[in-house]
């Protein structure tokens, strides 16, 4: 029997690449932007979450990331971060997934002068408040935050050890994200050592808009744990019966370097073509530490159920390949290690046990 949407929000899932501020509901974003003055295309929410979809449909990084303008707009203090996040971990929660870590960039949220230290204690409390009403409404979830520097800017080592200063609040894990080419991860070298020296985690946007360079660099020079997206990593990858791996790519799939794949957002982009085309597909063939997440639910008007359901229907997979993928994020989450496991052991295989015999 084919896997429906529905039964797909039923099972538990595990969300390693989500955006704060690409996934507002968009009533939100007119309520706040009323608050704060702030002018939008358009104040029907319905419209305004087509705009967004719209807008963020060019092909290129460089335009989908112009949309985040009238998000960003809208997150400027501690009351609007807090109930984005609790919004977030509550959407999240009610889609079914019961693990995800949640990024945003600290240094984009200074604008009515917050410090960094309220903005990230803002957002981690929103989480926390939507997790305890997620519980309560029978939909647990853990959410752990990441933050995000951005790739043009020159703030990475200040975030970086913000990110340190709250590792036992909620922030579990370091990223760089913004407009890839032309900005290499190694300019942000000092703030990946300083990781390292911290024993903390960080993954890395790399192999989106640009190719095996930027990926080469993230992982060769920087160490990242994990590649945001990751999906060019295919240019290494000689097609044939059997592909042949390149060295990098061979590299990857050897250390079991999580992929975090995010189908709609790269056909957005147009770091792919369709979904049909994505390369989820091969690299899940060749069995690559593959997982599949939202990035911008806003702007790919998306969700983890609805990401799974155009993998079921684009590449016929059932509920052992979905468990596959949901394991495969558990599995390299940035949380503790007994953690981690707990959560596969009593939450993901039972729940998929009774759906695969
Ligand atoms: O897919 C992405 N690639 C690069 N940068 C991105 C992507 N999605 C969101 N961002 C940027 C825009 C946001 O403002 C920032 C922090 O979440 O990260
Ligand atoms: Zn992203």
């Amino acid at each position: 029997m084919a896997i429906s949407y529905e039964d797909i929000v039923k099972v538990p899932k595990a969300l390693l690449h989500d955006h704060l501020d690409g996934g507002l509901r968009p009533a939100t974003i007119v309520e706040l932007a009323a608050e704060a003055g702030h002018e939008l295309p358009t104040t029907d929410p319905e419209a305004l979450g087509r705009w967004f979809a719209e807008a963020a449909n060019s092909g290129s990084l460089e335009r989908y990331l112009e949309t985040f303008a009238h998000t960003v707009a809208v997150m400027q203090t501690g009351p609007a971060l807090r109930r984005v996040a609790r919004e977030c971990a509550l959407d999240l929660a009610a889609d079914g997934v019961v693990y995800a870590e949640v990024r945003f960039a600290p240094e984009q949220h200074l604008e009515q002068n917050l410090t960094l230290d309220e903005v990230v204690d803002a957002v981690v409390t929103g989480f926390r408040e939507g997790s305890a009403l997620a519980a309560e409404a029978g939909t647990p979830i853990r959410v752990g935050t990441l933050l995000t520097a951005m790739r043009h800017a020159a703030r990475s080592q200040e975030i970086a050890e913000l990110a340190v200063r709250h590792r036992d609040t909620g922030v579990v894990g370091f990223d760089i994200a913004g407009a890839e080419a032309g900005f290499p991860p190694t300019r942000h070298l000092d703030a990946f050592e300083y990781l390292q020296r911290e024993n903390f985690h960080f993954t890395i946007h790399a192999g989106e808009a640009f190719g095996l360079p930027s990926i080469w660099q993230a992982i060769q020079w920087c160490g990242a744990d994990r590649l945001g997206h990751g999906v060019r990593i295919v240019d290494d990858i000689t097609p044939g019966n059997p592909p042949v791996l390149g060295r990098l790519a061979a590299y990857v799939r050897d250390k079991r370097i999580p992929l975090e794949l995010c189908p709609s957002s790269n056909v957005q982009t147009g770091a792919a073509a369709s979904i049909a085309d994505h390369p989820i597909g091969l690299l899940r063939d060749l069995r690559f530490r593959v997982t599949v997440n939202t990035d911008n639910r806003l702007m790919s008007g998306t969700s983890m159920s609805r990401e799974m359901a155009l993998l079921v229907d684009a590449f016929g997979y059932g509920w052992k390949e979905l468990q596959w993928f949901t394991i495969n994020a558990m599995k390299s989450a940035f949380i503790p290690f007994d953690e981690r496991l707990k959560i596969i052991d009593e939450v993901i295989k039972p729940a998929y046990a009774k759906l695969i015999s």
